[in-house]
């Protein structure tokens, strides 16, 4: 539903973005990660024909974003960091004013408009002018309106940063329904809770390039090793320290009731390491996998180019 090919961008001798290629099947959350200035923006500026590319190409829903930009308009829902609010309207009329510019009536669109400022919370709000708006209530608006023509491709260029928690909270599960509904997404956050919550995909951007992408679950592990799972144990170890583990489980830590093991293929070895535990008579009261986060593998991978690009120069 969103394929990037090779899309490359240049702001005079500057390479913003350098080939970056996506591929986004529709119905599902492709989270884009990446420092400042790494090309985020700049890639979702041209996703929706705000920018042309200086190389390569990219289809949403079909459409291409240069030969095909009024299409792709028509099928791709935006939120930038600059929302380009009209401080003298009020929400509905604006709103209107975007309906219409969708080609929906204005009936229609206040129709669709009056159930996304309620969902929203922004239902009270619909009268003040949008000068007036603070900065989540603009983002909210924004969001609004980029759904307000049901579109299939959605491109998110951080929703939710300006957002109050429980704001943000209504606007992820907004995302988790909108993906339940087949739509296909693009987000770009700084938020690595978010991140984990949402995607399906994960690209990370560094510098204009993606230097990794893959699940959450295959970052972690591809980033940060094999899991690491945890017994608890209902009685204190008494000195035992273990021996004769499987093949491919190493203790990576112990304490008075507790003890980690480092395992490289849970599936077939946790349950010979449970068996060799109890062949201990330890009595295993819990046994769980350590919980890793996408923020700890998105620090690595960035930590490991930076040292990279060090060593280069
Ligand atoms: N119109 C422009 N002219 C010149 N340089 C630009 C322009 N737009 C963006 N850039 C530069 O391109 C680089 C990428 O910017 P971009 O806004 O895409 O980053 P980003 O990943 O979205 O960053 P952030 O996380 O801070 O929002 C930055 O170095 C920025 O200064």
């Amino acid at each position: 539903m969103i394929l990037a090919e090779d899309l490359t961008k240049h702001f005079d001798d500057f390479v913003a973005v350098n080939g970056i290629s996506l591929d986004v099947p529709t119905g599902r959350v492709m989270v884009v990660l990446g420092p400042n200035g790494a090309g985020k923006t700049t890639t979702v500026r041209m996703l929706t024909s705000i920018l042309t590319p200086t190389r390569g190409r990219a289809l949403v829903a079909g459409f291409d974003v240069v030969r095909q930009a009024h299409e792709v308009r028509r099928v791709v829902g935006v939120l930038t960091e600059h929302h380009g609010l009209y401080g003298r309207m009020n929400a509905h009329e604006y709103l209107e004013f975007y309906g219409n510019l969708y080609g929906l009536s204005s009936r229609e669109a206040r129709r669709r408009s009056d159930a996304l400022l309620e969902q929203f919370g922004l239902a009270s709000a619909g009268k003040k002018r949008l000068g007036e708006y603070s900065k989540g209530m603009r983002q909210k608006l924004a969001l609004v309106r980029a759904l307000l023509h049901e579109p299939p491709v959605l491109l998110l260029d951080e929703p939710t940063s300006a957002m109050d928690p429980e704001s943000a909270r209504m606007v992820r599960d907004a995302i988790h329904t909108l993906r339940s509904s087949e739509r296909t997404i693009l987000l770009c956050t700084h938020n690595l809770l978010e991140a984990e919550e949402l995607a399906d995909q994960v690209a990370i951007i560094r510098a204009g390039r993606i230097i990794r992408t893959g699940t959450p679950e295959n970052l972690k592990r591809e980033l940060l090793g094999a899991p690491e799972f945890e017994a608890r144990l209902g009685s204190s170890l008494n000195g035992w320290t273990p021996d004769g583990l499987p093949e491919g489980v190493h203790l990576t830590g112990q304490g008075e009731n507790w003890l980690r093991f480092g395992v490289e293929a849970p599936d077939a070895a946790n349950p010979r390491l449970l068996r060799r535990l109890l062949e201990e008579r330890l009595a295993v009261v819990a046994f769980s996998e350590v919980p890793r986060s996408l923020e700890q593998a998105y620090l690595e991978a960035v930590a490991q180019e930076n040292r990279q690009e060090a060593a280069r120069v």
